[in-house]
């Protein structure tokens, strides 16, 4: 049985990726919003823009906190963040769905967001990946390097130089894989489930895609931002 031990330089690799993690929440006010009064279809929508909007701004300062990132070629930082802003928003939400709510918080919550406009057949897949994230319990050290594997996929389209982003995402995952062997002992599979969640992630990534076009079609109006970072209009 090898002794697994994190060395020094992945402590402090951790600690930067998890301090840059934390440094960005929903922003309070925008959270409570959607756990106010009831609001109609519309306003949800508006609410959920607003919160998709933010989350791109904040992991976009995030990437900047992933040791190598920037010395990436600018064009594929460029390919990362976008192939993967819906799979780090909904590793995000994931997060928050799952956090301790004051009870009833989360009913509210899923109220909101099912009734939002969204296509009732993308809601499915979306609060079982919630609920199959929820399940893990994960600790803030795995939620911020999972996010950040996901971030370093190395197959994201248009990305030219995939040997140097896989460089980066193996480091990551060799501190993930030892960090699940030293928190969870008794759960030997727990590191495979974790990654298994990202294969998950990504069919609910090809969903939203599919979802996109749909609200396209009954006006529903996105930021700016958002249609640049998930090509629509
Ligand atoms: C500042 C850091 O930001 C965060 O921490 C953060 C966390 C979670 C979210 N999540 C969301 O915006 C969100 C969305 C959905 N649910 N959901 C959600 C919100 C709270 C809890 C659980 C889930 C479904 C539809 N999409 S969408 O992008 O397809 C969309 C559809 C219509 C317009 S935008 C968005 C945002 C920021």
């Amino acid at each position: 049985k090898e002794k697994v031990e994190i060395t020094k330089e992945q402590q402090a690799l951790v600690k930067v990726v998890v301090e840059a993690y934390n440094r960005h929440q929903i922003p309070q006010d925008v959270a409570k919003k959607l756990l106010q009064d009831q609001y109609s279809a519309e306003e949800n929508f508006l609410l959920l823009t607003e919160m998709a909007t933010s989350q791109v701004q904040v992991l976009v300062e995030f990437t900047k906190n992933i040791p190598g990132f920037l010395s990436l070629d600018r064009e594929d930082q460029i390919a990362l963040l976008k192939g993967s802003a819906v799979e780090a928003m909904f590793l995000r939400s994931a997060q928050v769905f799952s956090k301790k709510m004051p009870n009833g918080h989360t009913e509210v919550l899923e109220e909101r967001i099912r009734k939002s406009g969204i296509s009732e057949e993308f809601m499915t897949p979306m609060f079982n990946f919630y609920k199959s994230i929820g399940e893990l319990h994960m600790v803030e050290e795995e939620q911020a390097l999972l996010t950040t594997i996901t971030i370093l996929t190395p197959d994201r389209p248009y990305v030219k130089d995939q040997q140097a982003v896989e460089r980066l995402q193996e480091t990551i995952l060799d501190v993930l894989r030892k960090m699940c062997v030293l928190q969870h002992p008794q759960d030997p599979q727990y590191f495979a489930r974790l990654l298994g969640r990202l294969t998950e992630l990504r069919t609910l990534s090809h969903y939203h895609a599919e979802m996109l076009t749909s609200w396209r079609v009954n006006d529903h109006k996105f930021t700016p931002l958002l249609c640049e970072i998930w090509d629509v209009q």
